[in-house]
């Protein structure tokens, strides 16, 4: 598995060179295509680099944002990755963005996902695709020994796929490992010794144990305590 590790100085200068990576990597996926789509996570890590990148410029009317995965709940509660993604993000110049959905108001996510699979198929493959990950190694919402995780490792793995584990607090929706290990840009966003100490160890492990291995190849981690 080769990736390319960045340790930066401070959270603030990783935010920043973040933001600046992401904006070149959309740029240059612009000038070969009409539009390109960006993929990122949720979680507690990427709100300040959204804060950057939002006000970057570059053609946001062509440029496609979803999210890597989301939290079955609705938009207005504090667990969505949508209402981050919306206030944070889809601001500023990236307003012009259109968003992709990963939420429908409906009790049960399997009963969604042939509907929200419709406008990303025709966006695939994903030009840039942030991610985040947790200390269990788990990458957007493949985490080990949830439900669904070996169907969404296969090769053939449909787009979207609904995710559960008995403690995670609600179900899943997440973006399937083809579909993110297949970005053409990919970075990793990680803070604190605690990761980086997992994400070393989790060298050569199957992605069943380490999902994060599944969608590692040529990415870029960026690290900062
Ligand atoms: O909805 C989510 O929680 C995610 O997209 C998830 O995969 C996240 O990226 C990691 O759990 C890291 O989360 P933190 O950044 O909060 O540590």
């Amino acid at each position: 598995m080769s990736y390319e590790f960045i340790e930066y100085p401070d959270r603030d200068l990783l935010a920043i060179g973040l933001a600046d990576q992401l904006a070149s990597d959309l740029r240059n996926a612009l000038r070969h295509e009409d539009r390109v789509a960006l993929a990122v996570p949720g979680g507690t890590s990427p709100g300040p680099v959204f804060d950057d990148l939002c006000a970057v410029d570059l053609d946001w009317d062509r440029v496609d944002v979803l999210l890597t995965d989301e939290r079955w709940v609705p938009e207005d509660s504090p667990r969505s990755n949508t209402g981050l993604v919306k206030q944070r993000l889809l601001v500023d110049r990236a307003a012009k963005a259109r968003y992709l959905p990963l939420y429908a108001p409906k009790a049960d996510p399997d009963d969604a996902l042939a509907e929200l699979e419709v406008p990303i198929a025709p966006v695939l493959p994903l030009a840039v695709v942030l991610l985040g990950m947790g200390t269990d190694l788990h990458t957007a919402s493949l985490f080990p020994g949830a439900d669904q995780l070996e169907a969404a490792l296969a090769p053939r793995a449909p787009i979207l796929m609904a995710m559960r584990r008995d403690d995670v607090p609600e179900p899943r929706i997440t973006l399937s490992a083809r579909v993110l290990n297949g970005g053409m840009r990919k970075h990793l966003l990680i803070f604190g010794a605690e990761k980086r100490k997992v994400l070393e160890q989790a060298r050569g492990k199957p992605a069943r144990e380490a999902p994060i291995n599944a969608v590692l190849s040529d990415a870029t981690v960026h690290w900062a305590e």
